[in-house]
Formats: structure tokens, C-alpha cells, sequence
């Protein structure tokens, strides 16, 4: 009989998308086993009332996963390392990083105008604090309105809400074959995107030596390195994507370079941080970017934000 790898996978459609795409990449390269995908339901995907940082908690769209992969229910899972808490469950490892999409967030907007363009006191659609902060830096005339839901019921807001234009992660986007959509990719200095925004982690139980060996030929080892300055930064300031920071780091060369950001919720404080250092030191710059945004005021806004939410 023919080996089957059982793939677990949100039941979203980008979530589904993006489990698809990883199983192409396998048979490419092992045709000799088959691949069955089962759908699994996560608490994130459940309460659509409200916005997930009142929900609290980390990990909303990955525990449930976790627990079939536990159970031996399914060989691996594929997630979007953004929604990946940096703790996890002792018996489970990310076993392979793979090639990353457009790390940006995008614009989509009503008369497909671009951020600049926009009418004064515009209302844009966003649940997430680090968009929500960084556009109000770069304009804090906008009006933010919390929206939830996958990403085209997000994108219906604009008629449902009468919103001027919603923000949405560029790889959700393009995943989805929607780039004719897109009325502005938002430039790094803008909008920093979320920590390990467009990559995808391939999760596996620690002691599957079989999985373990099959997904390596997935891993994009300059991703890996990137996502994990980044999450070493978020990791060091005890943050989830409830909180408004980014962090996005690039490998050139023998080097690392990363800029990282800490916003309050009202745009109006911002550390924004760049540094490089030598590749092989990748973590170190995410505790060191972490410290130094702590000391130079980022302690007293995350602070604000535990109080005050
Ligand atoms: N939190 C939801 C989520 N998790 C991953 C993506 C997009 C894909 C990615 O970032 O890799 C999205 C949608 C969005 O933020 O627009």
C-alpha cells in the first residue's frame, strides 16, 4: 500500500488554498505517496463577533490543529506563521519554513484610490492594532473600524460597512488569485508588516522522523532564518498579534538586516528600529531590537495597552 501523509487544515478558503499549494510542493518531489487533507474547525474560526484581541489568548487558529497532530489524527498541518504562537506544545515542532509570498500589507479600497489619495477622515476597515497604529501615524485623520471574518467576507465590508477601504495582508490576497484587487501594496515604512507575515510553517510531532525528513525538502532556509529573527523579537517582548508591533527581516548575503516596530494604539508613539548584523546571529538581533525598543519608551506602551484593553 502507498503511504498516505494526512494533512490537517483550517476549513477557511485561504487556509485550504495554502494547504493545497504545500501538498503540490510534496507530490513534486515525493509522487510515490498520497495525500489526504482533513478540515478541522478552530476557536478563531468560530466566534466572528468579535475582535480577536477581546477574545484574548494566543494561538486561536492553531490549537485545535494541534490537538489532532497530538492524537496522531493527522501527520503534519500547514499554518501561517503569523498565527503561530512562538511557545508551543513540547511534543510538536515547526518542521519546515517555505518560501515566503509579498511579506506587505495591501490596500484595497473603494474607488480604488491609494492611501495618500484618500478623502480626510477616510474609514478604513482593520482588526489589527499594528495596522491600525501605523495608519494612523501616516494619517491620523483615518477613522479605524474593527472588521473580522475570512478574507472576502473583510472585503465585502467596503459595501456592507460603506467603508472607504479595508487593509488586508498582500499573501492572503494573492493566494486567493485577487491581485487585480489590490489598489496599493503599503510600503514598509508605512506599515511594517506582522511577524512572519506571508511564510508558511509546516508543523509536525518532534519524534515523526518520517514526516521530519519529508518536509526539509520544503524549507527555505533564508525564510526560516528571517521568521525567526522576527519571532525572536516578538518572543523577547512577550507579544502575540494582539499587540501592535511588526518586525521584518531580509537575508543578503552573510547578513541579516530587520526593522521592527512598537506603536501605541493611537499611532501617536512609534519605536520604529533597523540593524543588521551576521546571518548565523539572527536571534541575538531580535533580543537585542526587542531591548532597545523596551528602553527607548516601547515598555511603557505595551504597559498602556495590557491596562487599558
Ligand atoms: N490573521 C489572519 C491571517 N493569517 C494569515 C493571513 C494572510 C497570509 C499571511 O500573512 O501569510 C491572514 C489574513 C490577513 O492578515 O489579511
Amino acid at each position: 500500500m502507498k503511504k498516505k501523509v494526512v494533512v490537517g487544515s483550517r476549513a477557511s478558503d485561504l487556509a485550504l488554498n495554502q494547504t493545497y499549494w504545500v501538498i503540490d510542493r510534496l507530490r513534486e518531489n515525493f509522487p510515490q505517496f498520497t495525500y489526504e487533507v482533513v478540515k478541522i474547525r478552530t476557536i478563531g474560526d468560530k466566534i466572528l463577533d468579535k475582535t480577536l484581541n477581546k477574545i484574548g489568548g494566543k494561538g486561536l487558529f492553531v490549537k485545535e490543529i494541534e490537538a489532532a497532530l497530538l492524537n496522531n489524527e493527522i501527520d503534519m498541518a500547514v499554518h501561517s506563521m503569523k498565527d503561530v504562537p512562538t511557545e508551543m506544545v513540547n511534543d510538536l515542532m515547526i518542521g519546515a519554513i517555505t518560501d515566503r509570498e509579498d511579506v506587505r500589507d495591501v490596500l484595497i479600497s473603494k474607488d480604488g484610490l491609494g492611501l495618500e489619495s484618500l478623502r480626510i477622515g477616510a474609514r478604513i476597515g482593520t482588526s489589527s492594532l499594528r495596522r491600525a497604529a501605523q495608519l494612523l501615524s501616516y494619517r491620523p485623520d483615518f477613522v479605524i473600524e474593527p472588521i473580522r471574518g475570512n478574507i472576502a467576507t473583510r472585503m465585502n465590508k467596503i459595501e456592507t460597512m460603506d467603508l472607504d477601504g479595508v487593509i488586508l495582508a498582500a499573501a492572503g490576497i494573492l493566494r486567493m488569485g485577487w491581485k487585480d484587487k489590490i489598489s496599493e501594496y503599503i510600503s514598509n515604512n508605512i506599515c511594517t508588516p506582522a511577524v512572519g507575515q506571508g511564510a508558511l510553517g509546516i508543523q509536525i510531532r518532534k519524534d515523526d522522523d518520517f514526516m521530519k525528513s519529508i518536509v526539509k525538502k520544503l524549507n527555505n532556509s533564508d525564510v526560516e532564518i528571517a521568521v525567526k529573527a522576527e519571532r525572536s523579537f516578538m518572543k523577547t517582548l512577550n507579544g502575540g498579534c494582539h499587540v501592535p508591533i511588526g518586525a521584518y527581516a531580509q537575508t543578503q548575503g552573510d547578513r541579516i538586516f530587520m526593522t521592527t516596530v512598537i506603536a501605541s494604539p493611537d499611532g501617536k508613539d512609534l519605536i520604529k528600529l533597523q540593524d543588521v548584523c551576521e546571518k548565523e546571529n539572527f536571534e541575538a538581533l531580535g533580543v537585542k531590537m526587542a531591548k532597545e525598543s523596551l528602553k527607548n519608551g516601547g515598555e511603557k506602551i505595551l504597559k498602556n495597552i495590557e491596562v487599558g484593553d
